[in-house]
């Protein structure tokens, strides 16, 4: 078939390399190149946030941790690492895919994959290229414009005005790198009312972070840098003389569930808000089923 995938970050490339990897004609087009999109922009940390939670989401997670490992890509390193979580909740269902999970009284220890998602990004793009799909970098204003076999909606925030979905809205968030000074694990501390995480990726951390819901400039805030730098550094001490690098933002593409369905010749796999990286080798795989 003659497949058009809209978008080219974390979901559209996944879902590239799937369709094509089973022998499809594809081409992707996309307003922006991978190192500019949001999924370049991610923490990279392999789990959901525990607000998003369903069978699906289980399986789409135990996949993509999976492909990741198994991957042998750049930007892809596995790693133990800290979740805290308040007291009172529940354990998330997806942790029983972790291996070695260690779970105490307000605490997930696991191993997980980190994904340092610009050079994880470029790779795949190349991966990509290498099975024959074409890119085109523009943008699209009505997928029935698309002259194609079947057009897979992937374009993030942009999908849900390609499908006149309202329920699609960005959530903001912020992210500083500093220097990494040889950490050796992760921590993402839920526990407190704005989430806090520190990702090493070998060269740099990321830490963050914010939800800003409605947020539309991707220009960072030096007030919310230099909260994020204090409040990364007072949950890990050896980040106390790290060098910032720089900030990033990125505007996540919320809905109040992940669309993954076909409607006629468009298969929807957009609004994966804050979980695209743990999502796209589920999805992508849910994706090809459809098609
Ligand atoms: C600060 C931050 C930290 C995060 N941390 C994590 C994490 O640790 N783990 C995790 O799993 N997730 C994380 N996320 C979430 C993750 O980044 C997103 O869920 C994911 O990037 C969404 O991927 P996407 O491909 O759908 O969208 P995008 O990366 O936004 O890609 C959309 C693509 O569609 C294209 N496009 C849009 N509209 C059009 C159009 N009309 N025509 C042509 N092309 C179009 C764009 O150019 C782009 O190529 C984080 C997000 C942020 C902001």
């Amino acid at each position: 078939m003659r497949i058009t995938v809209v978008g080219g970050g974390i979901i559209g490339l996944s879902c590239a390399h799937r369709l094509a990897g089973a022998g499809h004609d594809v081409t992707v087009i996309t307003a922006d190149r991978p190192g500019e999109t949001t999924s370049a922009v991610a923490g990279g940390v392999l789990f959901p946030p525990l607000s998003v939670h369903s069978d699906q989401v289980d399986r789409w997670t135990a996949t993509s941790v999976d492909e990741y490992r198994s991957l042998g890509a750049p930007g892809v390193s596995l790693r133990r690492g800290t979740f805290f979580i308040p007291r009172e909740a529940p354990m998330p269902s997806w942790a029983y895919s972790m291996p070695d999970l260690d779970d105490g009284p307000g605490r997930l220890t696991f191993t997980t994959a980190l994904i340092d998602t610009p050079v994880y990004l470029a790779w795949l793009a190349g991966q990509v290229a290498g099975l024959g799909v074409r890119t085109e970098y523009r943008t699209v204003s009505r997928l029935d414009d698309l002259d194609a076999d079947l057009v897979v909606n992937a374009a993030g925030l942009g999908a849900g005005r390609l499908a006149g979905d309202v329920t699609v809205v960005p959530v903001g968030g912020q992210v500083v790198h500093l220097a990494d000074p040889g950490l050796t694990e992760w921590i993402v501390d839920g526990a407190t009312p704005v989430l806090r995480h520190v990702i090493p990726h070998g060269r740099h951390v990321v830490c963050g972070g914010t939800q800003e819901p409605g947020r539309d400039s991707v220009e960072p805030d030096p007030g919310v840098t230099a909260d994020i730098v204090r409040r990364c550094r007072e949950l890990v001490p050896a980040l106390a003389d790290a060098p910032v690098l720089g900030a990033k933002v990125g505007l996540r593409p919320f809905r109040p569930q992940v669309r993954l369905e076909r409607d006629g010749d468009v298969v929807h796999c957009y609004g994966h808000g804050g979980a695209g990286i743990t999502l796209a080798w589920g999805c992508a795989d849910d994706v090809l089923a459809l098609v």
